[in-house]
């Protein structure tokens, strides 16, 4: 079976490479594209990318109700994603879902309609397999480790911070890590942030700086000893092979998964 996709984004970082990679499989076509700008136009219209005969589209509901599609992969921005993804979700095409910043709520909501629809859904918010093994690492020595930090370092272009990623891997230790305040409880920030964000006791701390790509420290504190576990992307080939693996395994979903963790073998 051909899998039809839809991709939002594809001028961005993650949209080109995974155009890239849909273009290169034998079971992808791409057949449409979901965008900011160049409403009407074709890809090859655009400098910079692939020479396909593939429409281009600014809204998203008009996209899915005129292009015969299975799947839709959203790589935009936070802002759009839940939109695209409800109207990707109720034209009755499955979702993978790599954009960061949704929040709690909306990916809910995602759960509701993707569960009446009974069709699949897949929030990834990291789709390099190292980083859901550093998540899964860090979730196990939460278990021993109480006291903890998650340090995420990104580039500067990012708009949400957290990182999905922090986010997720705070959801994951949360489920086994004992409650507690971590610090001195008098503690007092003479510089506003300075300890960054706390939920549930354990910190964020979000560095955005030009050069960095995607990385994140999981810092674990102990009589006498710290664990650190660390994962890096270098570039956004890193996320291609979880991106692929997400397509085609949506296909047997009829639910939404939120982390990529649910669905590795
Ligand atoms: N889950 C994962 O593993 C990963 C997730 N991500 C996430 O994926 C998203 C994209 O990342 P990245 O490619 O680096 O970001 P980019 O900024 O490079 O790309 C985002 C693209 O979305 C476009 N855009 C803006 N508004 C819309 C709209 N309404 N419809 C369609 N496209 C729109 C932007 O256009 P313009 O610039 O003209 O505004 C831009 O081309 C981010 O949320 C990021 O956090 C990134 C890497 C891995
Ligand atoms: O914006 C990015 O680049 C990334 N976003 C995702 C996140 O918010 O965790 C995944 C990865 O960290 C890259």
């Amino acid at each position: 079976m051909t899998l039809k996709i839809i991709v939002s984004g594809p001028r961005g970082r993650m949209g080109k490479e995974a155009i890239n990679m849909i273009l290169n499989e034998e079971n992808m076509e791409l057949v449409a594209c979901i965008d900011r700008i160049n409403n009407g136009k074709m890809l090859a219209d655009i400098d910079g990318m692939p020479d396909v005969h593939v429409p281009i589209f600014v809204d998203s509901k008009q996209c899915f109700e005129s292009i015969k599609a299975d799947i839709f992969l959203e790589l935009s921005i936070p802002d759009v994603a839940f939109t695209h993804t409800v109207n990707a979700l109720k034209n009755g095409l499955r979702a993978v879902v790599g954009t960061s910043g949704l929040t709690k709520e909306q990916i809910h909501d995602l759960k509701i309609l993707a569960f009446e629809k009974e069709l699949g859904c897949i929030i990834a918010p990291n789709f390099a397999i190292g980083a859901v093994l550093m998540m899964q690492f860090a979730q196990k020595a939460a278990r021993y480790f109480p006291d903890i930090e998650i340090i995420e370092k990104h580039h500067d272009k990012k708009l949400d911070a957290p990182s999905g990623t922090a986010i997720k891997t705070l959801d994951m230790i949360l489920e086994t890590r004992e409650d507690k305040e971590q610090g001195h409880p008098n503690e007092k920030e003479t510089l506003q942030g300075a300890r960054g964000a706390n939920q549930s006791g354990v910190h964020i701390h979000s560095v955005r700086l030009p050069g960095l790509i995607a990385h994140q420290e999981v810092i674990f504190g102990g009589l006498g000893q710290t664990l650190t576990i660390t994962h890096d992307s270098y570039n956004r080939q890193s996320f291609m092979t979880g991106v692929k693996f997400a397509l085609n395994k949506v296909n047997e979903l009829t639910e939404l998964v939120y982390g990529m963790e649910n669905i590795l073998d």
